[in-house]
């Protein structure tokens, strides 16, 4: 492809992306790739310039643009040699015409730029929420340890005990140990939060929103497979993907739990005041993890905010109701608004009275409230609240 039909390329595709985020569509990654999948002539380097395009016009835009030429244009506007591309000739995209205005710049759009400077992210904090993240891997410590563990790269070591970070593009699904499960890919924030669960190997715990099961398999591991951990989520699709992922890293004391939304209490009444742990890794805004999905900032709208914060409190609540006496609910969110993290959690110990938080202890993070907050310019991790709350 030339250079210019490459830029038009991506214009398609913020076309697509900016669509499917107002239409709750699929996300860019997944459209990116139906759109090469189709086009079989463009090679690996067309691809990976025109991702290049598309990630950068969609970090450069705050607001959602009118359109993936307008996208484009907030490039162009301070890259004269992208500006030349707009030549009008086969496959390029048309001369850029007299006044034609490119997107808004900006970290997101303006409610939510104004809701994160309420929760303190403002400046550098606002703008790291934008960088690239690199990868990141936890070590399985039940078939490995980092210590001894030889990779086709050297990783560097982090905080968390089993952490590796990597560049950004390491092509890690190709490696033999993440074939059979002696590494899996996940953030050092999720990887901390996990630390701050500090599950023990005789414990009882339920994963309330387990997903795929990044946390349940660091957990179990932790666990060194001993207790039992009750896996959940309302979402088929993701939980299905958890056996086979345990199988692969060893893990045996997981049991998958299917959950109707709204009637989750009904299918968990035998595990009722049965839970030394509860992890509650809720659904959320995912403002903490930009770095990886930016045009999920152009999805949310503040009524899927005031929607998600609802399924917070009351998921806080269900948890509240599987702890056993001295137990205790891990509340984690990848997002850095305060009415998901600290005022979700402070709201959560004004209903339960006795109920207290205890600042989780990791080695990374700020105070915030009542838990602990990481921040991809201060911990350069993902974003993250974290909090402990500890049953009477
Ligand atoms: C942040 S993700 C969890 C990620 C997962 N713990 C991990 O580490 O990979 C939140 C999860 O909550 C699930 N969820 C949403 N509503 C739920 C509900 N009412 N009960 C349980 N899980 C729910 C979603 O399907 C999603 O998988």
């Amino acid at each position: 492809m030339r250079p210019a039909a490459r830029v038009q390329a991506a214009i398609e595709l913020l076309d697509a992306i900016i669509g499917a985020a107002l239409d709750n569509g699929p996300p860019a990654d997944r459209l990116i790739a139906d759109y090469f999948r189709q086009r079989r002539y463009a090679g690996s380097k067309d691809r990976r310039a025109v991702r290049d395009l598309v990630y950068r016009a969609i970090r450069a835009c705050g607001p959602v643009p009118v359109s993936g030429r307008a996208a484009m244009l907030r490039l162009a506007a301070d890259d004269p040699a992208l500006a030349e591309m707009f030549d009008g000739s086969d496959h390029a995209p048309d001369l850029i015409v007299e006044g034609e205005r490119p997107a808004a710049a900006g970290i997101a759009p303006q409610w939510l730029t104004e809701e994160l400077a309420k929760s303190g992210i403002r400046g550098e904090e606002a703008e790291a929420l934008l960088d690239r993240a690199p990868l990141d891997l936890r070590v399985n410590s039940l078939k490995a340890s980092r210590e001894t563990l030889d990779l086709p790269e050297t990783g560097e070591f982090l905080a968390a005990p089993n952490a590796l970070r990597f560049d950004g593009g390491t092509r890690v699904e190709t490696w033999d140990a993440y074939e059979d499960g002696r590494v899996e890919v996940q953030d050092h924030g999720s990887q901390l939060a996990c630390l701050a669960a500090a599950p023990e190997p005789h414990d009882t715990v339920i994963d309330l929103c387990a997903g795929a099961g990044g946390k349940t398999l660091a957990m179990a591991a932790t666990m060194e497979n001993g207790g039992a951990i009750i896996a959940c989520d309302t979402d088929k699709r993701r939980l299905s993907q958890l056996p086979p992922r345990a199988e692969r890293a060893g893990a045996t004391n997981i049991t998958p739990v299917l959950l109707d939304p709204g009637k989750e209490l009904e299918r968990l009444e035998s595990y009722r005041e049965s839970a030394d742990l509860v992890l509650v890794d809720a659904p959320c805004s995912g403002t903490g993890t930009w770095r990886r999905n930016p045009e999920t900032r152009w999805r949310l709208t503040p009524n899927r905010l005031d929607a998600l914060i609802e399924t917070q409190a009351r998921l806080l609540d269900l948890a509240a109701r599987l702890v056993k006496p001295g137990g205790r609910i891990t509340y984690v969110v990848c997002s850095l608004l305060d009415r998901e993290g600290t005022l979700q959690a402070k709201a959560f110990l004004e209903r339960h009275s006795g109920w207290k938080a205890k600042l989780p202890l990791i080695p990374a993070g700020q105070e915030r409230g009542a838990g602990v907050r990481l921040t991809p310019h201060h911990d350069a991790t993902d974003g993250f609240f974290i909090a402990q709350l500890c049953s009477p």
